[in-house]
Formats: C-alpha cells, sequence, structure tokens
C-alpha cells in the first residue's frame, strides 16, 4: 500500500503539490488527472524522489520512503516511467530491460510481459530503433523488471494513435491481473483513463479536488468546471 499524508511541495512561491493525502492499495489502479501545471508529475517526482516534498509523509507497506534517495526507493519496489521517454538508445531492447532486472528485486513477470508488450522479435535491436509506441512499451516493461509494489506511469498513451492505445490499454489491465502491484496512471487521454481506472483522483493548482470512481468523477462538477470541460475535445 502506498500512503501519502499531507504532501506538499513548493518551488519558490509555487505551491505545485498542497497537502495531498491519498492511498493506492496493491492491485489497484488509479489515474491521477488534472490540467497542465496541476502537478501531477511533480507528485510523480515525489515520490519516486527525483524531488523532495517541503511537508508531508511517504509510506509504502507501512514503511517510511521519506529518507530514501531515488535508486533506493527503486530497489523497494517503486518504479517510473517518464513523460520524456528515457531509455538507453544505444543498448539493445534486452540490455534496457536487464539493466533494471539486475538493479531490482528480480521479476518473473517480466518474461511474459515482453511477449504481451510486443517486443519479443525486437529484444536485439538497439533501443534507439525502436518506434515511438515500442519504446513507451519497452518503458513499461523495463519498470515491471523492478518487480515492482507501485507502478507509476506518466503519459504511458501520450503521442500514440487510437489503436495503440487501446492496446496499451489490454497491456496494463493484463499486468494488472498478473502482478499484485498498485498501479498510478497519468494521461490526458480521458477514455483510456476511464477505461483503465478503478479510482480517479482528480488535481487542480496542486490540490486533489475529487476522487473516486470513473463514474463519479464525470459527474463532478468541481471537475467539470477546472477540467473535463477543457478537454471534452481530446476524451471524445
Ligand atoms: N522544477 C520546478 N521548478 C519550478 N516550478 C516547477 C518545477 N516543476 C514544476 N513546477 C511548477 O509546478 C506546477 C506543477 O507542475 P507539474 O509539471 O507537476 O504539472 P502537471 O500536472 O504534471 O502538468 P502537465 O499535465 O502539463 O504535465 C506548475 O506550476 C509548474 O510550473
Amino acid at each position: 500500500m502506498l500512503e501519502l499524508n499531507g504532501i506538499t511541495k513548493t518551488f519558490g512561491g509555487i505551491h505545485a503539490v498542497e497537502d495531498v493525502t491519498m492511498s493506492v492499495a496493491p492491485g489497484e489502479v488509479r489515474g491521477l488527472i488534472g490540467p497542465n501545471g496541476a502537478g501531477k508529475t511533480t507528485l510523480v517526482n515525489l515520490i519516486s524522489g527525483l524531488l523532495t516534498h517541503s511537508a508531508g509523509s511517504l509510506l509504502l507497506d507501512s514503511e517510511p520512503l521519506d529518507h530514501l534517495r531515488a535508486h533506493e526507493r527503486a530497489a523497494r519496489g517503486v518504479a517510473r516511467t517518464f513523460q520524456n521517454l528515457r531509455v538507453f538508445p544505444s543498448l539493445s531492447v534486452a540490455q534496457n530491460i536487464d539493466v533494471a532486472r539486475y538493479s531490482g528485486r528480480g521479476a518473473e513477470i517480466v518474461e511474459a510481459a515482453i511477449p504481451e508488450f510486443g517486443l519479443s522479435d525486437k529484444l536485439n535491436q538497439n533501443a534507439g530503433s525502436l518506434a515511438y509506441g515500442q519504446l513507451r512499451r519497452l518503458e513499461i516493461v523495463r519498470a515491471l523488471a523492478l518487480n515492482p509494489r507501485v507502478l507509476m506511469l506518466d503519459e504511458p498513451a501520450a503521442g500514440m494513435n487510437e489503436q495503440e492505445t487501446e492496446a496499451l490499454g489490454r497491456s496494463l489491465t493484463w499486468v494488472r491481473t498478473h502482478s499484485d502491484s498498485a498501479i498510478l496512471v497519468i494521461d490526458h487521454d480521458l477514455k483510456f483513463i476511464m477505461s483503465l481506472c478503478d479510482k480517479i483522483t482528480v488535481l487542480n493548482m496542486g490540490a486533489i479536488i475529487a476522487e473516486g470512481a470513473p463514474e463519479e468523477i464525470t459527474k463532478n462538477q468541481e471537475v467539470i468546471d477546472a477540467y473535463l470541460g477543457e478537454t471534452d475535445e481530446r476524451a471524445a
């Protein structure tokens, strides 16, 4: 169980994340949505340890994460992908996966995830030669190689067409049935988020304005005012 208690991050005068309290259970798929600048990526950076929070506390399976650096959190099973992809382009696909496999806790799921994410015939290619959608899928398999307790995906469907997004949704549904990792997904594609997630947390100006099942979120007036009205076209 990932628990955030009153997590706050300020950059100078900007309250990027403001008193966020939430928990994500093992096996749960949680969506994190909100307008640009709402604080979503900052929150993922705070959980993964790339940034240090200004106030609050973070727990994973009841153990504090606060004092741990990013690589120590990764070793505990906090895995993530990035909005701007970060694979090693001159290493092969297999080597990219192995880097995570050997620095983490060892993951049996990886052998099955490689074909599920369409990478079986790409293992010996340089990662730099992959198409964009394949790179995104490689990042997810690499994160799975850490045998995560928490898997955080920052805009995994960005830049994908509708078919690729649907295939990604199916693969992530496969992950949830083959792993008890908590999954936290940021994306602006609401159709993708709504179909994938058990529960959705909505951030606006750093603070949680709503949390609930997808059907509750779409009916919440504050969410509609802050976000849904603005992104209707992208959600369609
Ligand atoms: N390193 C930083 N220094 C100063 N301000 C920052 C920094 N990182 C983020 N911010 C500010 O914090 C706020 C939250 O940004 P963040 O990138 O977390 O939003 P987001 O919800 O992920 O947005 P998007 O959907 O555009 O990715 C914004 O006002 C942003 O300008």
